[in-house]
């Protein structure tokens, strides 16, 4: 038997199982590196996380993935040769991390890796008959396997498509497990270059929970800020928004989207939510000489408005819940408050329920492994875009 399907089937059945969770986002900003340890399986999970930390990628690097991200034509040797690079560049740096953690390389069980989203193309968006849901996430799995010696668990995305989901959000599927309470109704609320949240009512089972994506949470004001003030990432703690004024006309007009009334779950991406989107709207709503600052603080309104309206909607009239934040957009002070003051509520974060908030989506992965291994499906019910599966496909380092 090769020793390391030997090695899983072990696995499966232990005590416990070290795994390293990856993700590096629509923002293209870095790698967040989450070393967990994980007891048991499915709603008996006991997660712990050891050591996190998030990688930034050189702009050089952040240039090269944007070549090749969220449009519809680039180039195609571009990303063969970056389909291997990245596989070995995230496998580097989660050696570097392990050094870095005097954590011996011998004592990971297992890598989850998200890889990077270059492409999401869910039918909702694209219409092209005869094909369906898909997705590509680029950084192959058995280039992370072979430089580390590591089983690795990669690419999780293409079940869920299969199964029948549109490939994401894939946050309930960890969510349930890690954060549903008996008592309390909660919103995990996570905002990266898109926001996602998770619904999971007090008491409910996996029938009951959800996780959809709403629409843009740091990308438009991310991308803005890229295009007119170069040398800057993005509007560091609303500096710049907070000193321009919401423009109510291309308010409008942004709010008009399709994307924003079809049902639950649903996803999106850059692809959808970009600087041509932006373009059109300033172009009909008639306000071609609005100021950078107003712009920034109307997208700033905007993301508010599409988060907190997809929130309301999922809630029953009068029906309390508590808000959990993660993600990067959480320490945008003004996006915040903005969604404070129109869902009436105090905003919280995933360190109150002993997640970093940074790290939630790298945990994330690292769930998804741990049950892909020891097999504890969740039976979601029979719901379109909610399928019932383990994902993840295996690499093995020899
Ligand atoms: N101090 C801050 N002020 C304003 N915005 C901030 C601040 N810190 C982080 N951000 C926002 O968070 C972004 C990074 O978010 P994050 O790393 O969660 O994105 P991501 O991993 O690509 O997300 P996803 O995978 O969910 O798309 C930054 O680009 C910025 O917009
Ligand atoms: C295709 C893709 O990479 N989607 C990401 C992205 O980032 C946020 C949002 O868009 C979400 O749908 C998803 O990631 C999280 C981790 C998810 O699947 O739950």
């Amino acid at each position: 038997m090769n020793e390391y399907i030997k090695k899983l089937a072990v696995l499966s059945e232990a005590g416990s199982r070290v795994i390293i969770g990856l993700m590096s986002g629509t923002s293209l900003d870095g790698l967040d590196v989450a070393l967990c340890r994980f007891q048991g399986s499915g709603k008996n999970t006991k997660t712990q996380l050891l050591h996190f930390r998030t990688i930034s990628y050189s702009s050089a690097f952040k240039q090269e993935l944007k070549s090749i991200s969220f449009k519809a034509s680039v180039d195609l040797e571009k990303v063969t040769l970056l389909n291997a690079y990245v596989g070995n560049y995230h496998a580097e740096l989660i050696l570097q991390c392990l050094k870095e953690w005097a954590y011996p390389v011998e004592q990971v069980d297992l890598i989850a890796s998200h890889g990077q989203t270059i492409f999401h193309a869910p039918f909702s968006k694209h219409h092209l008959k005869p094909y369906s849901n898909a997705t590509l996430q680029i950084g192959d799995g058995d280039h992370m396997a072979v430089k580390t010696g590591i089983i690795t668990i990669s690419d999780f995305r293409q079940k869920h498509i299969a199964a029948g989901g549109e490939g994401a959000p894939l946050a309930v599927y960890g969510d349930y497990l890690v954060f549903s309470d008996q008592q309390e109704n909660r919103i995990l609320l996570n905002i990266g270059g898109i926001a996602n949240f998770t619904f999971l009512p007090a008491g409910k089972g996996p029938e009951q929970v959800f996780s959809t994506d709403v629409g843009p949470g740091n990308t438009m004001m991310d991308q803005f800020v890229q295009l007119h003030y170069p040398g800057l990432a993005y509007d560091e703690n609303a500096a710049l928004a907070s000193a321009g004024h919401v423009n109510q006309w291309l308010l409008e007009v942004l709010l008009k989207e399709p994307f924003f009334d079809l049902p639950f779950p649903k996803t999106t991406g850059p692809e959808l939510f970009n600087m041509e989107y932006l373009d059109r709207a300033i172009s009909y709503s008639g306000q071609k000489s609005i100021s950078n600052e107003d712009v920034l603080a109307t997208l700033c309104e905007f993301t508010a408005e599409g988060i907190s309206q997809a929130i309301k909607r999922t809630l029953a009239r009068d029906q309390e819940f508590v808000i959990y934040m993660s993600g990067g957009g959480m320490h945008n002070p003004l996006l915040v408050q903005k969604i404070g003051q129109k869902l009436n509520v105090p905003l919280r974060d995933t360190k109150e329920l002993d997640i970093d908030p940074d790290a939630k989506e790298a945990v994330l992965f690292a769930l998804l492994a741990n049950e892909c291994v020891t097999g504890g499906r969740l039976d979601f019910g029979n719901r379109p875009g909610l399928p019932s599966v383990l994902m993840g496909k295996i690499s093995l380092p020899a």
